[in-house]
């Protein structure tokens, strides 16, 4: 495992950016265009939920709450995701990981350093606007307005400073996420192609 880990390090991405700012919608324009293996840590967490496990039940009762679920999980999840791509994947796109500095630190203990954090930046007004609407049709637990709240406040103690952590070693792009989807987009390609 350690070799798999430490070939790919190269070619971590993360996006990193509020509720509701854009994260999923840019990384999937993003595996469209480039093909990276795209590692959602809340896509993962609602897939554990959807087995109906114990372990989901107890993630589910967490994430209603807007708060985080317990480090070690979350990174086992994602760890065991990349592993079981190691053979296929050109890069890993990390998407909502992490979301705390002890997260970041510990990604760097356990698999590598990444190449990129993607920060998409939208105003706490344009996301609760986003998650309230995605909430009519999105079915998640935590997209109502009480949960919303507590995501954001949690997102801007805890979250912003893994931002400034990775910007010491300058390999932040921050991305103005208030324009339209495909503009948003030429921004990322811009920063992922100066990677080459
Ligand atoms: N640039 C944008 N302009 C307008 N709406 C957007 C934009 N980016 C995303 N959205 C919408 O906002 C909602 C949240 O986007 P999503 O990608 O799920 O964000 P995140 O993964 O960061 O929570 C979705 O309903 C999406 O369609
Ligand atoms: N890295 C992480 N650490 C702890 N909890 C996490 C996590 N990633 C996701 N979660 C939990 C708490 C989040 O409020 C919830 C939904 O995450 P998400 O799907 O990434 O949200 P969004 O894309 O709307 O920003 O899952
Ligand atoms: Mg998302």
């Amino acid at each position: 495992f350690k070799n798999t880990i430490k070939t790919i390090k190269y070619y971590v991405l993360l996006m990193s950016g509020g509720p509701g700012s854009g994260k999923g919608t840019q990384c999937e324009k993003i595996v469209a265009k480039y093909g990276y293996t795209h590692l959602s840590s809340g896509d993962l967490l609602r897939a554990e939920v959807a087995s109906g496990s114990e372990r989901g039940k107890q993630l589910q009762a967490i994430m209603q709450k807007g708060e985080l679920v317990p480090l070690d999980t979350v990174l086992d999840m994602i760890k065991e995701a990349m592993i079981a791509k190691a053979d296929v994947s050109k890069g890993y796109l990390i998407d909502g990981y992490p979301r705390e500095v002890k997260q970041g630190e510990e990604f760097e203990k356990k698999i590598g350093a990444p190449a990129l954090l993607l920060y998409v930046d939208a105003k706490a007004e344009t996301m609760v606007k986003r998650l309230v609407k995605r909430g009519e049709t999105s079915g998640r637990a935590d997209d109502n307005e009480e949960t919303i709240k507590k995501r954001l406040d949690l997102y801007y103690k805890a979250t912003e400073p893994v931002i400034a952590y990775y910007e010491k070693r300058s390999i932040v792009r921050k991305i103005n996420s208030e324009l339209p989807v495909d503009e948003v987009f030429a921004i990322v390609e811009k920063a992922i192609d100066e990677l080459k």
